[in-house]
């Protein structure tokens, strides 16, 4: 996919695991897909997440749902599940399997990386991604191991850097933020709980 097409493909970038859910994790992205998200990484991951065969299985079906909607399906971290699931890609941690491998064992797939600080940035093959997460842009208690807030100057950095790289912001994103993000340089913003926990996930896809 070109670098353009995939940044517009970004734009509302629902990342979630049945872990996240309140409602039934199938019910929630039917909800996020027909209110306008444009891709999907299914991050099954964490305290409640399920494994083996029944991650497996909820993976298929969320696969599913994206297909139906053209939305893009995105793996998180989980290399083997990307054959199975027929996904379009898999976005990795810099803590993950590496880019250099994995853009060997799959130069098809669409290649996410996140970049939390300039360090990160500067030891990280962004030749070989096909476009980047940054953040936790504000501060987040979603996931339990996130790095310090960056802000949205990280994003302009980023921006300022890779001027035509695929980037979206992550990490306390909401309804109220999202503007400030975009506005900053990103092409999108992956949220996960401004999706999860709203009163009205309707609302809150058509809002971001
Ligand atoms: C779009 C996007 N950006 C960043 C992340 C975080 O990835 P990582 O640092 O590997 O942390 P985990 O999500 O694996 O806990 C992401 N998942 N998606
Ligand atoms: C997966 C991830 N990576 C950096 S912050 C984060 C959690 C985002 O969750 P929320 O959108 O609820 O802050
Ligand atoms: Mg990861």
């Amino acid at each position: 996919m070109h670098k353009a097409m995939l940044a517009k493909k970004l734009r509302k970038y629902f990342v979630m695991g049945s872990q996240n859910c309140s409602l039934d994790p199938v019910e929630t992205l039917k909800l996020a897909v027909e209110a306008g998200i444009t891709a999907f990484q299914f991050r099954e991951k964490g305290v409640g997440s399920l494994t083996g065969e029944k991650k497996l299985e909820l993976g298929k079906k969320l696969r599913e749902i994206c297909l139906e909607h053209n939305v893009l399906f995105i793996i998180n971290d989980d290399v083997d599940l990307v054959k199975p699931l027929e996904a379009d890609g898999i976005h990795v941690g810099q803590e993950d399997v590496s880019v250099n491998d994995l853009r060997k064992l799959m130069p098809e797939k669409i290649i996410g990386l996140s970049v939390s600080n300039r360090f990160e940035l500067e030891q990280s093959p962004i030749h070989l991604v096909d476009y980047v997460g940054a953040g936790p842009i504000f501060s987040t208690t979603t996931k339990s191991d996130a790095k310090a807030p960056v802000g949205i100057e990280w994003i302009k950095a980023i921006r300022n850097e890779y001027p035509s790289i695929p980037l979206v912001g992550i990490g306390g994103i909401n309804t109220t933020n999202a503007g400030q993000v975009m506005s900053a340089g990103a092409d999108g913003v992956a949220v996960i709980s401004a999706i999860t926990k709203a009163e009205n996930i309707e609302k809150a896809v058509k809002n971001l």
